[in-house]
């Protein structure tokens, strides 16, 4: 039977390891970390369970896709809910929107924050990007985005590409469809998701946005970390392995160039014929294989900008205020600046001197020790470690110092919780680089900034023979649901194991 090797558990390297263990394979999987999840991390303190990395679950229909691949329903595994409000937006000018989480109460409910003909202008631009995500989702997002997978698709009219815009950048959109500032800045804040630049980015990341209102935001009780357990219980009960605490150090070739195995710390050397990275694009390139095609990859994937990072703190807090909502944002009286800092713009990167603040504080018991306590995750956007460009998180006490901020910063905006705070705990970009072993701490993989960027993000299947790639730092780019697109379309290009075929 064939043996698939995968790099690493991340939702990405689950993602596909289940579909290709249900397809037949033998899969092992190799994570230098202790646990399954990769940046989808939890770490529990004294009964309280925090999300280290995501909040937010969109699409659910990807991720029922994925559970059914593997012979259940995802109901049967996660209690899925879905937000009765999507998110509380609070604006520099102090107005406050509750983002209702059905599409249909969304205008009347922007009309009420913003003023009368607001929700019709919101409305307009959601009809243009829903055309963008009827166009693009099987064209850019379902399918690897190769000149032969390309070829085989009818070329899209040219009214799509109009409908795209694909020279257009996020905030150009903006301005056409929408007036009110406040309104562009909610659009903006579209553009993070992909870790990139709303400036730069291109116009049809306003998919991001449809998506999200059309299909709800959602939350799993119990915290997102489930999530990655129940893929690993997946994976365990369709015969595939993990092996924790076990890194990666080389992917090995053999004189013909063909993949052949790998090469782990402990000095094993394992061999496989089909070998699925989940690694960074950038690592597994520049440095876990070492051949001339890997050489000329590693200088491609270096050439878009890389996504910002994230600063992150969790709060244990004692009596949190009753009305605080699932999520709330906190937006920065001067957007771009932000954006200006994250980039090293003006300067060279360096921590958002007032960013935009991000809480997430469910109202889920399974969380907390008891009664009147919340597990709060609070995330503002952050350059990525690097020292070298003089951005060091390392750097005596600027994490300790730049959480005081950041609580400061919640208190001018009437979320004062500094005096409730049982315990704190910091995830600085350099500590996430340390936890994934992901490049600067990026959230993303490679940036959305520019109009080439989603193409030269690295494809899912390499261009060194039975090498695949997935994940956030490939094709078809960051979040959960692209990342288990990405290892549902590794699982289609490896396709079923021949045992299964014959069988079948
Ligand atoms: C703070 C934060 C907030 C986020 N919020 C959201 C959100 O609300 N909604 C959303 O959809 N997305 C969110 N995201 C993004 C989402 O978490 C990622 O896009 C997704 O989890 C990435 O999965 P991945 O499999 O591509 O990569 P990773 O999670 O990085 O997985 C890669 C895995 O490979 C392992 N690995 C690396 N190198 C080796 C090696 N050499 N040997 C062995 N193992 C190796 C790593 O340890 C890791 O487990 C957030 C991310 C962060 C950090």
């Amino acid at each position: 039977m064939s043996e698939i090797v995968v790099i690493g558990a991340g939702v990405g390297g689950l993602a596909a390891a289940v579909r290709l263990a249900a397809a037949g394979h033998q899969v092992r999987v190799f994570e230098q970390a202790q646990t399954a999840g990769g940046k989808l991390g939890v770490i529990s303190h004294e009964g309280f369970v925090f999300d280290t990395g995501p909040s937010l679950v969109t699409l659910p229909d990807i991720l029922e896709d994925l559970f059914a691949a593997t012979g259940v329903s995802v109901r049967d595994v996660l209690d899925l809910q879905r937000l009765d409000t999507a998110a509380q937006y609070r604006f520099p000018d102090g107005t406050v929107l509750d983002m209702p989480g059905e599409l249909a109460q969304i205008p009347a409910a922007i009309d009420a924050a913003l003023g009368a003909g607001r929700g019709a202008e919101w409305s307009a631009f959601l009809r243009r990007a829903e055309r963008m995500w009827d166009l693009s989702r099987e064209m850019f997002l379902e399918s690897p985005l190769t000149v032969s997978a390309m070829r085989r698709r009818p070329p899209p009219p040219l009214s799509a590409l109009g409908a795209i815009s694909p020279l257009r950048s996020m905030r150009g959109l903006g301005r056409r469809y929408l007036k009110d500032e406040r309104l562009r800045m909610l659009l903006d804040r579209y553009a993070t998701y992909t870790g990139s630049d709303p400036r730069r980015a291109p116009a049809a990341l306003a998919t991001v946005p449809w998506s999200e209102q059309a299909y709800g935001s959602w939350y799993v009780a119990g915290g997102l970390g489930r999530i990655a357990t129940a893929l690993q219980e997946r994976l365990d009960a369709l015969g595939g392995r993990i092996e924790f605490d076990t890194e990666v150090t080389a992917i090995t070739t053999d004189p013909s160039g063909r993949v052949d195995g790998i090469s782990l710390a402990d000095g094993r050397r394992i061999s496989a014929d089909t070998v699925v990275a989940n690694a960074d694009a950038r690592t597994v390139y520049g440095s876990l294989i070492r051949t001339p095609t890997a050489t000329r990859m590693a200088k491609r994937v270096r050439t878009p900008t890389p996504s910002f990072s994230g600063f992150v703190l969790l709060l244990a807090v004692d009596d949190p205020p009753a009305d605080q909502p699932h999520h709330q944002i906190l937006f920065a009286e001067d957007y771009d600046a932000e954006f200006d800092a994250l980039f090293g713009r003006n300067g060279g990167p360096r921590p958002v001197e007032r960013p935009t603040v991000y809480i997430s504080a469910p109202d889920d018991p399974a969380i907390v020790p008891g009664p009147d306590t919340g597990a709060w995750f609070v995330l503002v956007n952050a350059p990525r470690h690097d020292p070298a460009a003089g951005m060091d998180w390392d750097a005596p006490g600027l994490a300790e110092d730049y959480a005081d901020r950041i609580l400061q910063i919640m208190a001018d905006r009437g979320v004062d919780v500094r005096a409730r705070v049982r315990h704190r705990q910091i995830l600085s970009p350099a500590e996430l680089e340390r936890r994934t072993l992901t490049p600067g701490g990026s959230i993303y993989g490679s940036s959305s900034n520019g109009p080439r960027a989603a193409f030269l993000r690295p494809g899912n299947e390499s261009r060194i023979p039975g090498l695949y790639l997935v994940g956030g730092s490939s094709h078809p780019g960051g979040g959960l649901p692209l990342v288990m697109l990405s290892g549902k379309i590794v699982a289609e290009l490896i396709g079923p194991a021949e045992e299964s075929v014959s069988d079948a």
